[in-house]
């Protein structure tokens, strides 16, 4: 099982200082959505220059065009990239497509689907690297969370590996890490609190010994 960091509400040099504080206890660092929008795939560039070993995923969340968007961001240097799951099936084989050209891979994200089961089983036979549920912010508001579709994909997706996003703190983890998901994806988790390196320190001695 592996964390991974998602920074959504930073810039670029706030992005640096973070990854920077909290890199030995992190896998993955997640440059978010926000971060695209503000600054482009130079963020993804910038980090991945600034911080080579770590694995760096662009979170693109790709609608449609994928296979050009994928080739971007690998140019940029992100390892994996996201591309929802509503998107066409086109698309997700698109991207499946260039990301193994670019010998990258591709996490596609459940947000907004409803029937998880079946869009699962569909994902996993077009040949996607990671299947990730997750309650975005706005229903992270109404007090969503992923982990009942976490127990769903766990039991239909073969191939692919598993991850969860979406909310997920400290004190929530333990029965996150009950459900064995391949990859742990925290935001706020970790960069809302004061101390952002215990944060993720705790964090993953939790993952480490499950
Ligand atoms: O993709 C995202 C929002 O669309 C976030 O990166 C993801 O939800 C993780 O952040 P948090 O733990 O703060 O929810």
């Amino acid at each position: 099982m592996k964390l991974q960091l998602a920074l959504d509400l930073v810039d670029i040099p706030g992005a640096k200082q973070l990854v920077a504080e909290v890199q030995e206890h992190i896998d993955i660092v997640e440059i978010g959505t926000p971060v695209v929008i503000n600054e482009g795939l130079r963020a993804v560039k910038e980090i991945k220059e600034a911080f080579p070993s770590l694995t760096v995923l662009a979170d693109l969340k790709i609608m449609d065009a994928a296979g050009y968007e994928v080739m971007k961001a690998s140019e940029a240097g992100a390892d994996i990239i996201t591309v929802l799951a509503a998107a066409e099936d086109m698309s997700i084989k698109g991207a499946v497509e260039e990301a193994r050209k670019q010998k990258k891979q591709i996490l596609v994200d459940m947000i907004g689907i409803k029937d998880i089961e079946g869009r699962a089983k569909e994902l996993d036979a077009m040949g996607v690297d990671y299947i990730c549920v997750h309650t975005g912010y706005d229903l992270q508001a109404v007090g969503q969370n992923s982990f009942e579709d976490l127990k769903k994909i766990k039991r239909v997706v073969k191939n692919a590996k598993t991850a969860i996003a979406g909310g997920i703190k400290l004190s929530t983890l333990p029965e996150v890490i009950k459900a064995q998901p391949d990859l742990v994806i925290v935001g706020g988790g970790i960069t809302g609190q004061e101390d952002k390196k215990a944060a993720a320190a705790e964090m993953q001695a939790l993952i480490k010994q499950a």
